[in-house]
């Protein structure tokens, strides 16, 4: 498969599997894939990390054999490091670390990248920008969180929208705007996404909101109708 292509210029639309019937991950697959998703999300929770447990690589391989769409695999584990080999084997095509969960966070992002796969640093609601300011370079990808992680359904943290414009003008001061894709994580939906946005997002991940419906392509359709204006 060709690597993951990142293109900030255009919107994207990530369902989080969170949300999903994990009993029938082969037909949600099919339900947004067929319903227009750019990107599949998948949340890896450690219970550690974030007070939730979810799957590890052996599902994301089995997932991986079940779609075309590129896998963007949303680590919120400790000791990331452990585990980027595994990940990378059972096909993800983009793996995005925590920043407060990297003692070391460059090793971390340059063991990604020479993995051969595209590379994301994330951030929780609290956390400032700052922390990533000197890596950001490094990246393919910058997360910011708009919920505190752990669990979908959660109401959306509106105080993280100056976090985002202020992300949007940190890549276009240092010439990444083209290159780097930034990416909101929580409560999105087509109240909340348009926002986001408009303070320079350009891929929205959303897991109720395409999987609580019952249409995914009409859900994932409305979170780009909404954004659009
Ligand atoms: O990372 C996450 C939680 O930690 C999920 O991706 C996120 O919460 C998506 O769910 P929803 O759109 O329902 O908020």
């Amino acid at each position: 498969m060709p690597p993951m292509a990142i293109e900030p210029q255009r919107l994207k639309v990530a369902p989080s599997l969170l949300s999903s019937d994990f009993a029938d991950l082969a037909g949600e697959l099919r339900r947004i894939e067929a319903g227009g998703a750019d990107w599949v999300h998948l949340d890896v929770m450690d219970g550690h990390f974030v007070p939730n447990l979810t799957f590890g690589p052996p599902v994301v391989a089995r997932i991986r054999e079940r779609t075309r769409l590129p896998l963007d695999t949303h680590l919120m584990i400790e000791n990331p490091e452990r585990y980027i080999g595994d990940f990378v084997r059972a096909g993800s095509d983009l793996i995005t670390v925590h920043a407060e969960a990297c003692v070391h966070l460059h090793r971390v992002l340059t063991q990604v990248r020479e993995a051969g796969v595209r590379v994301g640093v994330a951030l929780n609601p609290h956390t400032p920008l700052s922390l990533i300011e000197h890596v950001i370079d490094l990246v393919d990808l910058v997360l910011l969180m708009t919920v505190n992680p752990g669990f979908g359904g959660q109401r959306f943290i509106p105080q993280v929208l100056p976090k985002i414009a202020a992300a949007r003008r940190l890549l276009a001061d240092r010439g990444l705007a083209g290159r780097v894709e930034l990416e909101v994580d929580g409560g999105v939906a087509p109240d909340t996404a348009p926002a986001c946005v408009a303070a320079g997002a350009t891929v929205l991940v959303a897991g109720s909101a395409v999987f609580g419906q019952p249409d995914a392509g009409e859900a994932i359709a409305a979170l780009r109708r909404a954004s659009a204006g």
